[in-house]
């Protein structure tokens, strides 16, 4: 590759996109890279504001960067992930599939540890749908030495950093309790927000179960959701501390493991996970009745895609874990349990 002056170079191959951008107008490619400059093109490339270009002279050991971005896109991109041509020398990844995003954190650090090569993406345990972008991989310079390309494919030899998991056809039921809403008192209003929830996933519902703040009915609630396969029983009212507030006691009953009971989030401080063998019980404080957004919506992505949680993925939701409740909610397009 070397420069020469625009009026020297028609004929020859250019070796860049070159970018026009007009403000509020026009941002995009106006010269291709491989295009063969023609005398027509010299005027146009002077009002872009190159005296000079780029013309291509290969080099033994050199890459173009979209050669560069395409060979760490294909390195990078695991389980449902696809990636584009590379557009002003990037490749974008996408999803190939509607899932949860997974990201290897500590290999996406080793890879952009290596000087000249970036690849940003969405956070980790991101809700992606099919098509959507979640990574741009990128070399700095417009050439470059390619044993730093083979590093980067090296690193990614055996492990992806980016994998979409989809979500698992799951039996699911809900378990309502409070007297105020068995006997009638009040109209049950967590039911249709939790129903809405789980149709996101494709669950398989088996239905609601009321039952009033009686621990033992909890319980037989509770067993008789298992009874029917339930992989997933969403547990909602009486998650608190006051005095007929049991749901934690039955869940605890009912599993062989608790996670987790209380969590750094808020919403979401009374939130209770536990296991019983595979079947996880989700005790759901109230504040996912009102709030749009809670620690539910961070936790039900991860449980329909099969994942197990560990008290450490909860402890590790504190840093972010104070939702702004902003007037128009982004979720999941914030920090909020990240
Ligand atoms: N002193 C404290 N008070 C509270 C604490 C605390 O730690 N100390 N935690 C707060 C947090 S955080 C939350 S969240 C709520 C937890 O509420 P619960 O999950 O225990 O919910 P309930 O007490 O059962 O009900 C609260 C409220 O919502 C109504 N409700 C319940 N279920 C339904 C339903 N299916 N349909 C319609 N309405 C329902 C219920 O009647 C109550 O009015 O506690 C904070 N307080
Ligand atoms: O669990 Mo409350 O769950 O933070 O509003």
């Amino acid at each position: 590759m070397k420069i020469l002056p625009v009026e020297k170079a028609v004929g020859m191959i250019l070796c860049q996109d070159v970018t026009k951008i007009v403000p509020g107008e026009f941002k995009g490619r106006a010269f291709k890279k491989g295009h063969i400059i023609k005398e027509e093109d010299i005027q146009e490339l002077l009002k872009l504001g190159k005296e000079h270009v780029y013309v291509w002279e290969a080099r033994e050991g050199e890459i173009h960067e979209d050669e560069a971005a395409i060979r760490i896109a294909r390195s990078v991109s695991g389980e449902n992930v696809v990636f584009d041509e590379p557009y002003e020398g990037k490749s974008s990844l996408k999803s190939a599939i509607k899932g949860l995003l997974k990201v290897d954190q500590e290999l996406l650090y080793e890879i952009n540890s290596v000087d000249l090569v970036t690849v940003a993406s969405l956070p980790d345990n991101f809700t992606v749908e099919e098509g959507q972008k979640i990574a741009g991989a990128r070399v700095i310079p417009l050439v470059i030495d390619e044993e730093i390309i083979k590093k980067v494919e090296m690193i990614c030899s055996e492990r992806k950093i980016f994998n979409v998991k989809p979500y698992r056809k799951m039996k699911a039921g809900i378990i309502t309790t409070g007297s105020e809403v068995y006997k009638g008192r009040i109209k049950d209003r967590f039911g249709p927000i939790m129903i809405k929830k789980l149709e996101y996933f494709g669950a398989e519902f088996l239905g609601q179960i009321f039952c009033p703040d009686d621990v033992n009915l909890i319980i037989k609630g509770i067993n008789e959701m298992l009874e029917k396969n339930a992989e997933v029983v969403i547990l909602t009212g009486g998650m608190s501390v006051d005095a007929d507030d049991l749901t934690p006691k039955a869940i605890k009953e009912c599993s062989e493991h608790v996670v987790t009971y209380g969590a750094p989030v808020q919403p979401g401080n009374m939130f209770m996970l536990a296991y019983r063998g595979n079947s996880a019980l989700l005790g759901v404080p109230g504040c996912a009745m009102y709030h749009r957004t809670t620690i539910l919506d961070a936790i039900l992505p991860r449980i329909f895609i099969g994942e197990r949680l560990k008290k450490e993925d909860f402890i590790k939701m504190g840093l972010g874990g104070l939702c702004q409740g902003c007037e128009v909610c982004r979720y999941p397009n914030c920090y909020f349990c990240r």
